[in-house]
């Protein structure tokens, strides 16, 4: 029994140093930056997405830390959305999992006390850009990178509370065009409709956040979270009280064959992108 011991805490050793991490948080100061670290693409299957939870609710339990700054360990892709995989062919259990984990994710984020500031060094589509809209501010690289709520083009509808977060930062009309084009748009034109708050060369996106981010930290803390929770609370509350006919909504949806159809379409043209871009 006492020789399994060591071997055991190898093993665990081992196991732990070889599990890459979903999420990687490090901590500065009064702040931490939390890295997607999900190859190669940042999908937000449901393990990221509890792993994106689990960091910020961490971080608002440490006294010494005040903001983050949301990033991506892949310069070239902030997040590809939600995990196309996970509403393809699903099985409906692990699909209501998944959509609470993306609901928890959502609330928690959009509402945390925690100043928040989304570096965006690459592309942001979809669940992306909604985690990037959960942020107080959002920094983002000029040149190549696309952002928005590009649902539409794969034949899926974007659930009412993504459609209220985008309201909340660009407002109705400008959703109304981007949500219903399914647009992507990159920094500067983000910048005009107030997606994006600096458009800034990629090199400069973290400091720049970094920048943003101690302006939020600048304010009497209590005054800056109360009136967080005043913009926000009431947008929150609307998915808080209907989790579970949202979670039946999404997952009647999914399942139908003209989705599933649609998802299999899309699925085939990233393979094949990507089959491309590899041949190349
Ligand atoms: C009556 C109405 C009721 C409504 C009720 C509610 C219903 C709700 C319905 C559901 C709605 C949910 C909301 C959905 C949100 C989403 O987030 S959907 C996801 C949208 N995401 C995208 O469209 C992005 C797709 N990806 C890309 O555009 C590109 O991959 C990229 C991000 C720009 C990166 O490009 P590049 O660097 O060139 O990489 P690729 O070669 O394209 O990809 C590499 C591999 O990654 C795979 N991949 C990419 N994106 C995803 C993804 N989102 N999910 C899963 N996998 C992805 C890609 O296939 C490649 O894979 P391999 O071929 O195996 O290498």
């Amino acid at each position: 029994m006492l020789r399994c011991l060591p071997t055991f805490r190898a093993r665990a050793a081992r196991a732990m140093s070889t599990t890459p991490s979903l999420v990687q948080i490090e901590k500065k100061d009064n702040y931490a930056i939390v890295r997607l670290s999900r190859a190669p693409v940042n999908s937000l299957n449901m393990e990221l997405l509890q792993a994106i939870d689990e960091a910020v609710q961490s971080l608002e339990q440490d006294k010494n830390i005040k903001g983050m700054i949301l990033s991506s360990t892949n310069p070239k892709i902030f997040s590809a959305g939600l995990d196309i995989t996970e509403m393809y062919q699903p099985k409906t259990k692990r699909l209501r999992e998944f959509w609470r984990a993306f609901q928890n994710t959502y609330l928690r984020l959009y509402t945390t006390p925690l100043a928040t500031v989304a570096a965006i060094e690459g592309h942001s589509p979809a669940g992306g850009c909604l985690l990037a809209m959960c942020c107080d501010s959002r920094v983002m690289s000029l040149g190549g990178p696309l952002i928005g709520l590009n649902e539409t083009k794969l034949g899926i509808v974007a659930p009412f509370w993504m459609r209220d977060v985008m309201v909340n930062t660009i407002g109705h009309r400008e959703t109304e065009k981007m949500l219903g084009l399914g647009l992507q748009v990159n920094a500067l034109r983000g910048k005009e409709i107030g997606l994006i708050d600096e458009a800034v060369p990629v090199e400069q996106v973290h400091s720049v956040a970094e920048k943003l981010l101690l302006e939020w930290l600048s304010i009497p803390s209590s005054a800056r979270k109360l009136t967080k929770a005043m913009m926000r609370d009431e947008t929150a509350q609307k998915l808080r009280s209907r989790l579970d006919e949202d979670r039946s909504n999404f997952v009647d949806f999914c399942e139908t064959d003209k989705v599933q159809s649609a998802l299999a379409g899309y699925l085939a043209a990233l393979k094949k992108k990507a089959e491309a871009k590899a041949a190349k």
